[in-house]
């Protein structure tokens, strides 16, 4: 049993390499075929000795049991929504509300972030294992959606490196790319199952599924584009936002490759620009861009109202013509 133990721990750290260079990377070291040999070894291997089995274990990208129902998670953090800045005077009027409120007429950075559209997701890390993944539901409370959220291809079921905090919440999007989405709704037709109005429902409907078997024949993926919880309080995180998904990315989480930082209102608008310009050939639908005060102090120091950060709005795109088929 030592020997499997060993080959197994082996297997599982292989792997989830594996799956970090492809899905995160974009840059695989292996054929799919290495790929595959690995994998049905580990399988095996699990079978041979089922206590060596882990939730966490690459093996279970597949998806396990059906739920007869989701349970409720209470968000520690509330995860918020975004106030909404429709045109180019309210940027600038965000940007001067802000400057008048931190009394700094300093030009600010911002983080840009395109805005997905799909579904917020909070995933917990403990000690570097994904435990625990949530919907954002109304804020407060969501739907334990853990074992569907593990069989997203770009999620990591482990933490690479070994410098990160007992417990990190990440924030993030699940949606399902244009390409994965017109396959999936061919597909449904030919089987007669339901096909769905726009990538975001089907999104939406992959994720809620009580069968994880079911999430996993379905081609979602995450972008992940905030810090939740971070414990102990002590961890020191990089002193901006744009820093800190970098910090994500370091730990293997995917992030958005159109990520950017911008300096003052200004260099928003050229970002608002150039992501609305490339939009139509982006592999996945968006519904504007997110513009986030990147220094963390200045976040702090502005907080929140009622149902949204003060320090940071998005600014949606026309709704785009539906083009009927
Ligand atoms: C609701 C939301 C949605 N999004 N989308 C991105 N890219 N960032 C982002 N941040 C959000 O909220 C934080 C500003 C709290």
């Amino acid at each position: 049993l030592e020997q499997a133990q060993q080959k197994v721990a082996e297997l599982r750290n292989t792997l989830n390499e594996y799956n970090y260079q492809y899905y995160v990377l974009d840059e695989p070291s292996v054929p799919d075929a290495v790929y595959d040999r690995d994998m049905q070894a580990l399988i095996a291997l699990e079978k041979q000795y089922p206590t060596l089995l882990s939730p966490n274990s690459p093996s279970q990208k597949v998806g396990g049991a059906a739920l007869s129902s989701f349970e409720q998670v209470t968000h520690d953090m509330p995860m918020l929504s975004l106030d909404n800045a429709f045109d180019e005077e309210s940027l600038l009027a965000f940007e001067k509300r802000l400057k008048d409120r931190l009394k700094d007429s300093a030009t600010m950075d911002f983080s840009c972030e395109p805005k997905l559209d799909g579904l917020a997701v909070s995933i917990l890390y403990e000690n570097g294992e994904l435990v625990r993944a949530a919907t954002r539901g109304d804020g407060q409370v969501g739907e334990n959606i853990t074992a569907n959220v593990r069989t997203i291809s770009n999620v990591p079921l482990t933490l690479r490196g070994d410098h990160y905090p007992a417990r990190v919440e990440v924030r993030g999007e699940v949606f399902m790319p244009r390409e994965g989405f017109a396959k999936l709704n061919e597909q449904q037709k030919e089987t007669g199952g339901k096909v769905f109005a726009n990538p975001r429902n089907a999104a939406a409907g992959s994720l809620r599924q009580l069968d994880s078997k079911i999430t996993a024949k379905r081609p979602l993926m995450f972008y992940a584009y905030s810090l939740g919880v971070v414990q102990p309080e002590s961890f020191t995180l990089p002193s901006t936002h744009s820093a800190r998904l970098a910090q994500l990315g370091q730990w293997g989480l995917p992030l958005c490759p159109d990520i950017d930082t911008a300096e003052g209102g200004r260099g928003c608008l050229d970002y608002y620009n150039r992501i609305l310009e490339k939009r139509d050939n982006l592999p996945y639908d968006i519904d504007g861009v997110v513009f986030k005060v990147d220094r963390i102090e200045l976040q702090a120091a502005l907080g929140f109202v009622a149902r949204a950060p003060r320090w940071a709005i998005a600014q949606k795109f026309p709704a785009q013509e539906e083009v009927t088929t």
